[in-house]
């Protein structure tokens, strides 16, 4: 047995290499950015990029998504380096996976072939919670399988870790196809009952202002929910940590209202969990006032930025009264940045706090405007809450009187327990 010493017996890490292509439409930066990206989310589905290889085309090879010569390239290292995976940055059409399949059979190993779309649809699988969720992400699923359903993609092995493993010959597609087809057909059902169910139970829920939280993945979302709702909401350093959206009752100055922490957006979320994500949607498209959580310390916030607002339009909520919610300040270089405000007291010191100072130069940045309000915040040490809490009142309050114009006359003489954090 000496010969098996220094092998770990403990099941290894996952690995991948990854692929993007830089086109017309994509610069080499923004490749890097979004390779990056794909890395984080590998990485939260716990699998280790070992490589990226990257190729300028005019756009995605048809046939291969990279070229031919490319993909050998890539193949060969995959079979070196005894990688599990390759995962390409977008979305490859049925085509395109039966033809890189095709190459992968020739070299007679087997490695999983996943794309973004089915990378997030793992890690929303991994994720959901609650019934409807999970119902959403399986209907995803099968809804991306069908169209692929080759020998690779076959055996519907849905199980996590299974999607993508080889499976069985030609003969048992048909039964599969309509396998997958039955279960889709299953699975919509099931949610339109359970649509109706929650239609229900909001008809007879209060009609309180709806304040969503909304943003890109990892911006902070749940982090501010359970600051602002005193909410023991799941948050952590992963994309797609939230993938059920939890609603809370607050109530600040006397006036209550529902606050929902919801599923992060993120660039090219795939059409299919956003179209099954419909009704847990609802609730941005139901909500009255939108929370739109910004990564400042993130280097493509601005991108970021775009892309929330793309969906939202999408999705038809597009022109909600918003406040623009600027997140982790203190994560901003200070050194960086030139202070007008930074004048020293007597003892040399700053007369300013480090977040005072940072606060003020981002007032003074083009990012400050108020169409629509926007405010600089830092979720993690509760920095400029009240300023926020304060912008977010003047919106609630508006739309809270309009529903209840009699609200003060009522409610005036009550005692209010205000539940709030101070700073
Ligand atoms: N430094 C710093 N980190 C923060 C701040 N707010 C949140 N974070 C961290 O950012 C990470 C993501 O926070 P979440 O609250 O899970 O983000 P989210 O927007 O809900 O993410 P998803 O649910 O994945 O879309 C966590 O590690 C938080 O601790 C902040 O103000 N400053
Ligand atoms: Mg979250």
């Amino acid at each position: 047995m000496g010969e098996e010493k220094g092998y770990s017996t403990a099941k290894e890490q996952e690995t991948a290499v990854l692929v993007a292509v830089t086109t017309q439409k994509q610069n080499a930066e923004q490749t890097a950015e979004y390779l990056a990206e794909l890395a984080f989310l590998a990485s939260t589905s716990g699998v280790l990029t070992l490589h990226s290889f990257t190729q300028n085309l005019p756009k995605p090879d048809n046939r291969t998504y990279v070229g031919k010569g490319k993909l050998e390239d890539v193949i060969r290292y995959v079979i070196d380096k005894d990688v599990d995976m390759i995962i390409f940055d977008d979305d490859l059409t049925p085509s395109q996976v039966r033809n890189i399949e095709y190459e992968i059979q020739l070299c007679g190993k087997e490695m999983k072939v996943l794309d973004r779309s089915l990378l997030i649809l793992n890690i929303f699988a991994q994720r959901a919670k609650t019934v409807q969720a999970k119902t959403q992400v399986e209907l995803a699923q099968y809804q991306y399988m069908l169209p692929r359903l080759t020998r690779m993609w076959s055996h519907l092995s849905k199980q996590r870790g299974g999607v993508g493993m080889r499976g069985p010959g030609e003969k048992e597609l048909e039964t599969d196809r309509r396998i997958a087809n039955d279960r889709i057909a299953f699975l919509k059902e099931k949610l339109e009952a359970i649509d109706r169910q929650t239609f229900t139970q909001r008809k007879h829920r209060d009609r309180l202002v709806r304040v969503s939280l909304v943003g890109y993945t990892n911006v902070g979302k749940s982090t501010l929910m359970q600051k602002l709702a005193k909410a023991d909401v799941f948050a952590e350093n992963k994309l797609f940590a939230t993938v059920d959206s939890t609603v809370r009752k607050v109530s600040w100055e006397g006036i209550p209202f529902l606050l929902t922490d919801t599923v992060g957006f993120i660039r090219k979320l795939p059409t299919l969990l956003i179209e099954s994500f419909k009704s847990t949607l609802d609730e941005v498209r139901e909500a009255d006032i939108l929370l739109h959580v910004v990564d400042i310390s993130h280097p493509n916030f601005e991108e970021q930025i775009e892309v929330v607002q793309g969906i939202l339009n999408e999705m038809g909520a597009g022109d909600k009264p918003t406040i623009l919610v600027f997140n982790k300040i203190d994560l901003f270089p200070v050194e960086d940045v030139f202070f007008e405000g930074s004048a020293l007291n007597e003892d040399g010191e700053f007369e300013l706090s480090k977040m005072e100072r940072v606060t003020q130069f981002l007032k003074q940045t083009h990012w400050q405007t108020n169409q629509p309000k926007t405010v600089f915040i830092s979720a993690a040490q509760k920095s400029n809450l009240n300023e926020l809490r304060d912008t977010v009142m003047q919106l609630i309050k508006e739309k809270h009187y309009q529903i209840f114009p009699n609200w003060m006359n009522d409610n005036h003489l009550l005692g209010h327990s205000d539940e709030y954090v101070p700073e």
